[in-house]
């Protein structure tokens, strides 16, 4: 029985590995996957892993009908026997449902991957989606971790180090920035509570030391 597969987890916790991983194997044993994905960072129509791993992929635009687009590859004779989506959390909540008609109206298994919450611990849209409809619901087994040594579960963003909590829910961006740009720190939810990334715990740490001593 086919399935929609909503593999989860903070950012940097290996999803594009696990994708990328996933369809080499099937690759491997002859099998045809479609690979969609949006506003990865290494550019449009890719799918990238901090590994350095990289793959082309099929650009889900706002608006594009992925059910569509697999009904007329395989009308036109194109062989899919999977697919697989990345940053499936900036998906439209109707893109992840035309995701589950493809497993339902043509048999195929959809693996997605994605963070489930945004730097306000909000959820996505999309991931929201996702969580209603999947079948399943993997967390990944490598834990991205806290500064503090806890499994990280939550997304914080960054400007110079420190954390952040207005702006837009999409800015694309990566984790281990220079200082002064806008990034992104995985927290555990006691440190993302308290707003305190590497940066700004360590400045309190080090702060009474620096402070004159009578
Ligand atoms: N130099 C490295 N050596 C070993 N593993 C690494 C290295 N750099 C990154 N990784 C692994 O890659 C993971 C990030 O993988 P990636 O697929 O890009 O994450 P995600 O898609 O979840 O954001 C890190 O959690 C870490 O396990
Ligand atoms: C928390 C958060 C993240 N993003 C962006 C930042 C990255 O481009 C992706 C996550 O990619 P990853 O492969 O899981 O590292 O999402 C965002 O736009 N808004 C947010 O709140």
């Amino acid at each position: 029985m086919s399935e929609l597969v909503f593999f989860s987890g903070t950012m940097d916790c290996g999803k594009s590995t696990l994708a990328l991983q996933m369809g080499h194997n099937r690759s491997a044993r002859g099998l045809q996957g479609v690979i969609f994905t949006r506003d990865d960072r290494a550019g449009e129509g890719k799918l990238s892993s901090r590994l350095g791993l990289v793959t082309e992929a099929v650009e889900a635009a706002p608006g594009m009908d992925l059910h569509g687009y697999l009904v007329d590859q395989m009308s036109r004779g194109g062989k899919v026997d999977y697919v697989i989506v990345d940053e499936a959390q900036f998906l439209a909540p109707e893109q992840i449902d035309q995701l589950a008609r493809i497993v339902d109206d043509l048999g195929l298994d959809v693996f997605a991957f994605g963070i489930t919450t945004d730097f306000r611990t909000k959820l996505f849209p999309g991931s929201q989606r996702l969580i209603e409809l999947a079948d399943r619901i993997e967390t990944l087994q490598v834990q991205a971790m806290c500064w503090c040594g806890a499994r990280a579960t939550h997304n914080a963003r960054t400007v110079g180090g420190e954390m952040v909590v207005e702006g837009e829910q999409v800015v694309v961006g990566d984790v281990n920035r220079p200082a002064e740009a806008v990034g992104y720190e995985v927290l555990c939810r006691r440190h993302h509570r308290r707003r305190m990334t590497s940066v700004s715990a360590h400045a309190s740490v080090i702060s009474p030391d620096v402070l004159p001593v009578t």
